[in-house]
């Protein structure tokens, strides 16, 4: 796990073993422990290097041993030991040097990185601190300021930013290893007193405590309800004000609080989870290993509305030649000037050159004949989409793959509008199409698996985290998100107002509640769909009340604001008010609350009290049961799946890990429990009844989410 040997005669040379990212686990540890010995005790050698196997350097603490009782050498100790050598000490860093990795580097008396190396203490994002003394180190080195932006944000540098900050001493376009030895050569008998970071004094600005609390307010702004944010704080002031050996101390207290809270547990899941989708499968048993994608250099993106010109606008991004489609001329020249605008945009904040030459635009949808793949984005509307689908399989060379960004309608309809069903899938973006990072990748029964494999390739090209899922009205997120919407316009019949819903769900860590958000992407959109579904319209000559609709109970609120032209920041109005149509800033609306009574009093509905914690059950349970249907029909392939969607697409608080994890953490029983309870309170709504899969689960004995997959796959029968 960590081999020794002896370079250019006076150099020894310690190279972790542990691949694919060298990570530190207890036996590397052991390695470095022993291999440090031998170089120590060897009389030949002056200096010592330590760099990584196969170009890269490390990626930190093993993840995996979080979850096991740990042993071997405790990693502070390692790295004590490496500051304490009496022979210099050099990290070589190529590749990575992240967490725990780079907390080694740092107990090295020198660094030297190649210049793609990328440096950084992501703890955070794990929901821990760097424990390793890196709060302790790093602080010293580099000054308090910068030692707080890198720490709280987890964020990667290049090498160049780490040699600007102090961090590494020398870059390399060269070989690092080689560079490093003749670095070792050239210090080799130097004293070492001045090279140990622990010794340094952490310079104070004057203003530390200022400086402190400003950072602290910072953070808990945007940590949403996360504590890891807030301990790295923590520690980096114990660096400020306390001698190392003190700040080491606190180091570990934080970092057990950390260690033994249910948000590390759920941000190490989100972890492997994010790369669990990437590995998918379909219940016909096609794999991501087994499917091929198919080479894709040219794209055609017809329509370019709000998402169309997103999707055109990351399609370039990623360095693929665009054909951009649009029939409305002025929509077209609009979409040229707003495409353009964002890639350069996009372009200085990456200090890059924008890549406006890789599209070309056309009112004209013979233009895009030669696509190896077309994204479709037009209108929401099957009529229109299955005409667009017949002139694409009539325009498009044999073996266009043929996506659509539908949101909710059948991609095998829009399949069978072509001669080879095979080829279509559905891409799923979500908007902002260019930033947010989620990719519902949606494959029906007759799509290829080189269709999924080639759709699943493309949006990890385009730096998405992509999800395969199974094709139903919604798919996996909006199919969720519906019924989530639907209990909070429940709750207002009920005597809530959107301030008390809304407050719950962001105290619980969305960064805005629901009737917030619903003002943001805009109340018409949902209002379209729900009369696609006739969901919009009352049946009056049934005699049926507004608030049934076929045969289950229905909240006409949303279509009654957007009857009044209420459809949210757009207009200025929705279930707040701005002070002006695009404003952004939401306050409570005197008008819509003397709504909400009348139509009480209109229905006969007697408001109560509701509190948050009904908020957040009836809101959130409702999606998790939905979430746990999902997964008995196969939709989503495991619940990780499922949390990625939430958390990539819908802003569910990372620290919470995802809906089906919340689920778990809360206890399963209980979560039927309190549905049993909705269900009864409420029978007009049918898909609060438990779902079969979460009773089945709860009477295996519920067991945790990592063996959910086991009880899905048993046939009903067996229980
Ligand atoms: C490294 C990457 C940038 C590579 O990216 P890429 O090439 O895209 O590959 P990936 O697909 O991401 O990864 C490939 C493969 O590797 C696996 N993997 C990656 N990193 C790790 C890792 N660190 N550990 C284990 N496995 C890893 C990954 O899962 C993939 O495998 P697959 O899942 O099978 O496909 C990228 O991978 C990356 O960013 N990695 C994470 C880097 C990171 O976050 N590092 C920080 C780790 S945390 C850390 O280092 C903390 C410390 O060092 C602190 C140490 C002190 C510990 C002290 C604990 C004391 C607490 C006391 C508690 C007492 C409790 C009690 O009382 O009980
Ligand atoms: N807006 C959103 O937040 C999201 C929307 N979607 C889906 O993306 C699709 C597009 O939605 P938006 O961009 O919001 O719509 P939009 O209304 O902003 O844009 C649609 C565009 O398609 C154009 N168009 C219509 N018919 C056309 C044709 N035959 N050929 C070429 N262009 C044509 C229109 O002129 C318009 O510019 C819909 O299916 C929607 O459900 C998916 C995710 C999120």
């Amino acid at each position: 796990m960590a081999q020794y040997s002896r370079v250019s005669g006076t150099v020894g040379l310690i190279t972790l073993q542990n691949p694919p990212v060298n990570a530190l686990c207890a036996a590397v540890r052991q390695g470095i422990v022993e291999m440090l010995k031998k170089a120590l005790s060897d009389s030949k050698v002056k200096s010592v290097v330590i760099c990584g196997q196969n170009g890269i350097f490390c990626g930190g603490a093993d993840i995996k041993e979080f979850g096991m009782n740990m042993s071997g050498p405790p990693l502070v100790q390692v790295i004590h030991a490496i500051e304490d050598a009496n022979k210099p000490m050099v990290a070589a860093i190529e590749g990575v040097a992240l967490g725990g990795g780079l907390e080694l580097a740092l107990g090295c008396h020198y660094r030297i990185a190649h210049s793609k190396a990328r440096l950084g203490l992501p703890e955070v994002i794990l929901g821990l601190l760097p424990a390793a003394g890196g709060t302790q180190r790093l602080p010293r080195l580099i000054g308090v300021p910068a030692a707080l932006d890198l720490i709280t944000t987890g964020r990667h540098v290049i090498a160049a930013e780490a040699l600007q900050l102090g961090i590494v001493d020398q870059v390399t376009d060269h070989k690092t290893v080689d560079a490093a030895v003749k670095l070792a050569q050239s210090v080799a008998g130097k004293p070492l007193d001045a090279r140990r970071i622990s010794t340094y004094p952490c310079a104070r600005p004057s203003d530390l405590d200022a400086l402190f609390e400003g950072e602290m307010q910072k953070v808990r702004q945007r940590a949403r309800g996360a504590i890891a944010p807030v301990a790295c704080v923590q520690a980096v002031q114990a660096a400020a004000t306390l001698p190392y050996t003190q700040g080491i101390e606190r180091e570990k207290e934080l970092m057990v609080t950390l260690f033994t809270s249910g948000q590390a547990r759920a941000l190490q899941y989100l972890f492997f989870s994010q790369r669990a989708v990437s590995k998918w499968s379909t219940p016909s048993g096609a794999r991501w290993d087994t499917s091929k994608p198919g080479p894709i250099h040219k794209v055609a993106v017809i329509g370019l509305g709000t998402m169309g010109r997103g999707i055109t606008v990351a399609l370039a991004q990623t360095g693929l030649s665009v054909v951009a489609v649009e029939t409305q001329e002025k929509q077209l020249m609009g979409a040229k000037k707003a495409v353009s605008n964002m890639l350069e945009q996009g372009a200085k904040r990456r200090g890059v050159a924008p890549t406006l030459d890789k599209i070309s635009y056309s009112p004209n949808i013979q233009a895009i004949a030669d696509a190896d793949l077309v994204i479709e984005a037009v209108f929401e509307d099957m009529a229109l989409k299955k005409q667009v689908f017949q002139q694409l399989a009539a325009v498009c060379k044999p073996g266009t793959f043929l996506c659509t960004n539908t949101s909710s309608l059948d991609v095998d309809q829009l399949a069978s509008q072509t001669r080879s069903p095979e080829l279509v899938v559905g891409m799923h973006f979500f908007a902002p199409a260019h930033v947010m990072k989620l990719l519902e990748v949606v494959y029906g029964p007759r799509t290829s698996p080189q269709a999924v494999a080639t759709a699943m390739e493309l949006g990890k090209k385009m730096g998405k985290v992509s999800v395969a899922v199974g094709n139903c009205q919604g798919f996996v997120g909006n199919r969720m998100l519906k019924l989530y919407l639907e209990q909070a316009f429940f709750l207002l019949e009920e005597g809530a107002t959107p301030e008390l819903v809304d407050r719950a769900l962001e105290e619980f860590g969305f960064a805005m509640g629901v009737f917030r958000m619903s003002d943001l992407s805009g109340l018409d959109v949902g209002w379209k769909v729900r009369k696609g579904l006739m969901l919009g319209e009352t049946d009056v000559s049934s005699g049926q009340s507004a608030r049934i609709r076929q045969g289950c109970r229905y909240s006409p609120l949303g279509d009654l604001l957007c009857e009044q032209g209420r459809f949210g920041q757009k207009t200025g109005q929705g279930w707040y008010q701005y002070d002006k149509p695009g404003g952004r800033v939401a306050s409570s609306d005197p008008w819509l609350h003397s709504f909400l009574e009348s139509y009480r009093a209109k229905h006969g509905l007697v408001a109560r009290h509701i509190d948050h914690q009904e908020v957040l059950e009836r809101c959130l349970y409702a999606m998790i049961n939905e979430g746990f249907r999902i997964l008995e029909e196969g939709i989503a392939a495991g619940p990780e799946d499922i949390d990625v969607i939430y958390v990539f697409g819908y802003s569910w608080p990372r620290h919470r890990g995802g809906p089906m994890f919340y689920a778990d953490m809360v206890g399963l029983a209980k979560v039927l429990e309190r549905l049993e309870h909705y269900q009864q309170a409420h029978p007009d709504v049918p898909y609060l009844q438990p779902c079969s899969l979460l009773r089945r689960l709860v009477a295996s004995g519920s067991p945790p989410i990592q063996r959910w997959r086991e009880v899905i796959k048993k046939p009903h029968s067996q229980l």
